[in-house]
């Protein structure tokens, strides 16, 4: 039997009946405005915030708003399949942790990483875990098992390092590569840069370089002896725009799917399909990076007929299960969940991100049986319309 991700409604009523209200908000905006009070300022602007005016953010999310899905009535939508399958897979829902570096520090422990694999593994909603993790690949691997996690990989230029990540995270478990591609430079965050916390909330995320073998290598004194050193060879290292040439060094490095993050333009789908990548994965990094560029749904349905069959993971702007199934009817294979998941953290630790990825997916089964598309295939681009009035 499939799980019914809409009991998540009977259990908060029942709840209820009971004289219990539940303690985590059940709409996106409260649970914004609840992690903004919750988290420190400095980690607050660095989450929340994106790059410039932060236009191509809220475009983001603006962009579900312009399509809505067509129901059909007398479907007989009970039984709803939410599954996915991807790289011989069966995926339990068609959603993801997107990778958030940094997440470690939404925690009120500081582990938050840890808890997001805490997370994973209690609803088998997979993780893709960052580089930037406070906690090592190995003890988040530790905490993700059986479900399934992908490692993000941000590739330092030092090749060694890089091959280094990439066999402790197949040692590890971890079931696929993700190369996020847009960010080998930070792009212009005004909230990060006046309250310039930036570099000190990347010092905390460094775990899986000083845990390396290889990192530990290049250096004179241990990192715990000589932290400076460490944090200096890592930025040396870090800043790495790997171009089309670095695609069959990369494609070498492991058997595991690999998947290229970031990926906007068709053309690049096509070449990425071309160069033996197993997947793509579009995604804006949610508005952080570059500022005035398209939403990321609006550029999926040409990815996705680009990718040509490949699977295509995507991400930014979601924030809702309704959102969940628009960008499914567009194609991806599956969708990101990001800063909503760092709020839930913010709010309720494990907890907080299981209520967060319940309340997500218990809307979109829902949507599915009240619209009548009782599985993921049967979301296609022609259950869509433009929204033609109003929002
Ligand atoms: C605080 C924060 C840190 C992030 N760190 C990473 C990262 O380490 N690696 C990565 O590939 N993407 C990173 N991202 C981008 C997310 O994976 C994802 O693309 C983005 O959050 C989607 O936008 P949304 O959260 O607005 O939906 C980060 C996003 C946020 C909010
Ligand atoms: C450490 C950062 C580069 C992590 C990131 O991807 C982000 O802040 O969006």
């Amino acid at each position: 039997m499939n799980p019914r991700f809409g009991d998540y409604q009977n259990d908060i009523y029942s709840g209820g009946l009971h004289g219990r209200v539940p303690p985590l908000p059940m709409a996106f905006a409260e649970l914004e405005a609840r992690a903004e009070a919750a988290l420190p300022p400095s980690i607050w602007s660095y989450v929340a915030g994106g790059a410039g005016d932060e236009h191509t953010q809220r475009a983001n999310v603006a962009a579900f708003r312009r399509w809505g899905l067509l129901p059909r009535m007398l479907a007989g939508a009970v039984e709803r399949d939410l599954h996915v399958d991807l790289y011989g897979m069966r995926l339990p829902t068609p959603i993801f942790l997107a990778p958030i570096g940094v997440v470690g520090l939404c925690a009120q422990d500081g582990h938050g990483d840890l808890a997001t694999a805490r997370a994973a593994a209690r609803t088998g909603v997979p993780m893709i875990a960052s580089t930037f993790s406070v906690d090592p690949l190995e003890d988040v691997a530790g905490e993700l098992a059986p479900a399934p996690g992908f490692f993000q990989l941000y590739t330092p230029a030092d090749r060694d390092v890089a091959e280094s990540l990439i066999h402790r995270a197949e040692a590890a478990g971890f079931r696929a590569l993700v190369v996020t591609l847009d960010t080998w430079v930070t792009g212009w965050r005004p909230r990060d840069l006046s309250t310039a916390n930036f570099p000190q909330l990347r010092g905390h995320c460094l775990a899986n370089y000083t845990t390396d073998p290889v990192f530990r290598s290049r250096l004179a004194h241990t990192p715990e002896d000589d932290p400076q050193a460490a944090t200096a060879y890592w930025a040396r290292i870090f800043g790495n725009p790997l171009t089309w040439d670095d695609l069959p060094w990369l494609r070498s490095t492991t058997d595991l799917p690999l998947l290229l993050k970031g990926i906007c333009h068709p053309d690049d789908a096509r070449r990425a399909a071309d160069a033996g990548i197993d997947g793509v994965y579009c995604s804006n990094h949610g508005g952080r990076q570059a500022n005035g560029g398209l939403p990321a749904l609006d550029v999926l349905p040409e990815v996705v007929e680009a990718a040509g069959g490949l699977p295509v993971l995507f991400d930014s702007g979601v924030r809702s299960g309704a959102d969940v199934v628009k960008a499914l009817a567009f194609g991806a294979t599956a969708v990101g969940i990001g800063r909503p998941y760092a709020y839930g953290l913010a709010l309720g630790g494990a907890d907080g991100i299981v209520h967060v990825l319940r309340t997500i997916l218990a809307e979109a089964d829902l949507i599915m049986a009240v619209d009548g598309y009782p599985t993921v295939a049967d979301l296609t681009p022609e259950t869509l319309r433009p929204v033609v009035s109003g929002s």
